[in-house]
């Protein structure tokens, strides 16, 4: 096809990528803010149609076009599934940026460059962030089984996500769930001989194979950050809420049990296996502390959190586990309720407004007692400044700087859990222990905090050896001894169940 001028195109046809610019589109509202770029929800002026636009952050020019948007755009364009988001077009803006409201932004005279995807009403973190939100075991059953179906599809193509979290798995009106965001994601080989990075992977989602160092890996690391997003559903909260390499690890061993040459033939061979293996043997305890949660789900729970990648299930087994067969069976996406529309970064601006709200009143009854107050001066201004601030504040990794509350952040990018009241359902623990949900088993999807995120992510001083770059290659060859997931001993009638489910060429 020619390239037609911009905004002569002939509709019947598919725009052809890059070919048209963003004026095609009106901003409607922000939704997003990632690491490389905001998000915009858009109307495309000639067909009415709704979208989401993700601008890619251009901000340091000498670097060029990033890798990510490079990556993500590439492998977009070969996936194609209905449990993953599709990327429609690219446009640009060549000329002058405009502001929200369309007239021309101050000075920036900087092209930009759009990604044009299918507009999706929520992300996961957004919707289980809802007040009073609780999902039933059917609904769980059906995103469950939906992320899997995407990840499989995924990994029969050989792409890794290396970001599986909540607010990367877009779920619309329709009760469709899509993979989303595929910044990190990149092809893999089968024979793993690859050196990749191990910095990949929001912090309370990455494997353990990844925080000990290894750089040879697979689909397992996508298979883990599933297993904790499975357990948050039922569990209410996030499950590995670390606040940095170390103690992700630390908490992944307390419930997990430590590795050793048993349970993970090959370990005491990984980069930092020595540095970080625990002092003590730890028990595994998972099915003792989830002991309250269905049968299957403790099953397959299990199963995706096993420390040794080549014997946790795959994708493909997962979705032909009994939890998925048995009553009561997923939903039907179309026969979940609807939600008004809920993204992470809306949710999290709204609490943001709501804290500040707070704070205020709270300043403002300060100044109320120390005005009409019968303590002396001192003690009194004493008072105030405990009582001025904010929720319990953890303590922040170096490389994860939590971000302020003032106005001047509404946009900014989550790097740490925030502070403040309500991120967690009551009586939940925020220190991340594993109480019972106070919800039940099953319908307990409930406010987590926001983790630390993946990218970038710099090792402390004094924790991973051996990290200067990003990518942390170059350690010692990590000899993975089985393929991938335990597959291949599948009972012959549930290959039957997925090929007549999961309707697409392997
Ligand atoms: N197609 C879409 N429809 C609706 N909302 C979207 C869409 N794509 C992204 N978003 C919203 O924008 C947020 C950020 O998008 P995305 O994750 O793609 O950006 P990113 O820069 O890669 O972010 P991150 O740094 O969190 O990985 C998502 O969590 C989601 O709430």
């Amino acid at each position: 096809m020619a390239i037609a001028a911009p905004e002569q195109l002939n509709l019947t046809e598919a725009p052809t990528w890059g070919s048209r610019t963003v004026d095609c589109f009106e901003k409607l509202e922000q939704i997003g803010e990632g690491t490389y770029g905001q998000v915009y929800m858009a109307k495309e002026i000639r067909t009415g149609e709704i979208v989401a636009l993700k601008k890619i952050r251009m901000d340091n020019e000498r670097e060029g076009f990033p890798i990510t948007a490079i990556r993500e755009i590439k492998i977009l364009k070969k996936l194609h599934h209905e449990n993953v988001i599709d990327l429609k077009e690219i446009v640009t803006s060549p000329g002058r940026e405009k502001d929200d409201q369309g007239r021309p932004d101050g000075n920036k005279y900087k092209g930009g460059i759009y990604m044009v995807f299918e507009y999706m009403d929520h992300d996961l973190t957004g919707l289980a962030d809802r007040p009073g939100m609780r999902f039933s075991v059917p609904q769980i059953k059906c995103y469950m089984r939906q992320l899997l179906t995407g990840l499989h599809y995924c990994h029969v193509n050989q792409v890794l996500h290396r970001d599986i979290k909540g607010s990367n798995l877009l779920i619309d009106n329709k009760g469709n769930l899509k993979l989303a965001d595929f910044g990190l994601a990149r092809s893999f080989s089968n024979d793993h001989n690859a050196n990749l990075t191990n910095r990949v992977i929001t912090l309370w989602y990455r494997p353990p194979e990844l925080l000990l160092g290894t750089t040879k890996y697979g689909p397992a690391v996508d298979m883990w950050s599933v297993g904790c997003i499975f357990a948050e559903l039922l569990h209410g909260k996030p499950i590995f809420p670390g606040k940095d390499e170390p103690e992700q690890l630390n908490k992944i061993f307390e419930l997990c049990g430590s590795p050793d040459e048993v349970n993970w033939p090959g370990v005491s061979k990984i980069p930092w296996y020595n540095n970080f293996k625990p002092s003590r043997p730890l028990k595994r305890r998972l099915r003792e502390v989830f002991r309250h949660f269905d049968r299957h789900a403790l099953e397959l729970l299990d199963k995706m959190l096993t420390l040794d990648p080549s014997q946790r299930i795959s994708a493909k087994d997962a979705l032909d586990a009994e939890y998925f067969w048995t009553d009561p069976l997923p939903c039907d996406p179309k026969s979940l309720p609807t939600y008004e529309a809920s993204h992470e970064f809306q949710t999290k601006k709204k609490r943001q407004q709501q804290r500040q709200h707070e704070e205020a009143a709270k300043r403002q009854k300060l100044h109320h007692q120390q005005q009409h107050g019968r303590l002396p001066p001192v003690q009194q201004s004493g008072q105030g400044h405990t009582q001025i601030r904010p929720g319990p504040n953890p303590p922040m990794h170096a490389s994860h700087p939590q971000v302020a509350g003032g106005p001047s952040h509404h946009y900014a990018k989550p790097h740490g859990p925030p502070a403040g009241p309500g991120r967690y359902p009551a009586g939940g623990n925020p220190s991340g222990g594993y109480g019972h949900p106070t919800r039940g088993q099953g319908g307990a999807y409930g406010s987590g905090r926001y983790p630390p995120q993946g990218r970038g992510t710099q090792y402390s001083s004094g924790g991973m050896p051996g990290s200067s770059g990003p990518r942390g290659v170059g350690g010692p060859n990590y000899p993975h001894g089985a393929p991938y997931g335990s597959s291949g001993t599948g009972r012959g009638s549930n290959v039957n169940r997925n090929q007549q489910q999961y309707n697409w060429q392997q």
